[in-house]
């Protein structure tokens, strides 16, 4: 059957379930990890999409210098500094764990788990540790803080990697759409990707209403793919239905 088109060219009768339901396929999953960076500031303001920018950066994953450009989904980690709204408290998840247990439903709409990091060396930005070697002025009492409490808390994602054609960009860029609501932005923070499958190639459209329709299924086939229980990690709360699954989401939150 023709894919319908609306919004001008948009497909949005797409199958919202891709990849088969034993789980990940190679060479997925794939990594990469980074701090948040800004973009072009077109997500919020033009499209009503965030995007959160990392860095594509072929040496800390390597994969990305032949990834065919396009829609991809999987799971972003975020280490939320501990003033951000959207970090959540021990206490709270512990709370939210036992609720879950004796009414699953309750774990409908869930925020993600907060996971404590258990080792925090490998994720010290490198002029961090570089200048902590050299005498430590630049790492401020605050910073500090930061890493010694640092935690993961597991969402959801879309990501597209490519040139954006609707707005012909000149360099490559690699942005997630996290699927959580943030109370404030993240800029600077540490984020993991897991990277679970592709979704589609990347497009020009005749309008931004197409565009922005386009996303919005994207999501959706990413919520709704994840949601199965070899596509949620174990780690965490992750999944659309706050319950975790059998997927190996280690590496998110070492
Ligand atoms: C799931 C997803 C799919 C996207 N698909 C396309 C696309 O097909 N064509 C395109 O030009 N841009 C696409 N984009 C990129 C948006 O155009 C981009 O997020 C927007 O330009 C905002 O960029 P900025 O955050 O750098 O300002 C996609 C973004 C996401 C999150
Ligand atoms: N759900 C979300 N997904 C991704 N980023 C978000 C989300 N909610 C808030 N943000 C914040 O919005 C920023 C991206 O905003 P955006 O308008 O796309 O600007 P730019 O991509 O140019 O930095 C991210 O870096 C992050 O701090």
């Amino acid at each position: 059957m023709a894919a319908v088109a609306s919004a001008a060219g948009a497909e949005v009768d797409r199958p919202r379930i891709l990849y088969a339901d034993a789980g990940p396929e190679p060479p997925y999953p794939l990594r990469m990890e980074g701090a948040v960076i800004s973009g072009f500031g077109r997500g919020s303001k033009e499209l009503g999409i965030p995007t959160a920018n990392l860095p594509v950066d072929p040496a800390a994953a390597p994969w990305i210098e032949t990834a065919k450009s396009g829609v991809y989904f999987g799971y972003a980690s975020l280490a939320l500094p501990p003033s951000h709204p959207d970090r959540q408290q021990q206490h709270q998840h512990q709370r939210q764990q036992r609720s879950h247990r004796s009414n699953p439903r309750a774990a409908v709409d869930a925020p993600p788990a907060p996971i404590p990091s258990s080792s925090t060396d490998d994720r010290i930005p490198k002029e961090t540790s570089e200048a902590a070697a050299a005498g430590g002025e630049a790492e401020t009492e605050k910073e500090k803080e930061e890493e010694t409490t640092k935690q993961w808390q597991i969402y959801p994602m879309v990501m597209s990697i490519g040139y954006n054609p609707f707005y012909k960009n000149a360099v490559r860029s690699a942005e997630v759409h996290v699927l959580h609501g943030f109370a404030a932005d993240f800029y600077g923070a540490p984020m993991r990707l897991l990277v679970l499958g592709f979704v589609r190639e990347e497009r020009d459209y005749a309008s931004l209403d197409a565009l922005v329709a386009d996303i919005n299924v994207d999501c959706d086939v990413a919520r709704q793919s994840l949601a199965r229980p070899a596509w949620t990690p174990r780690e965490g709360t992750a999944g659309p239905d706050g319950s975790s699954g059998t997927f190996d989401g280690a590496w998110l939150v070492r």
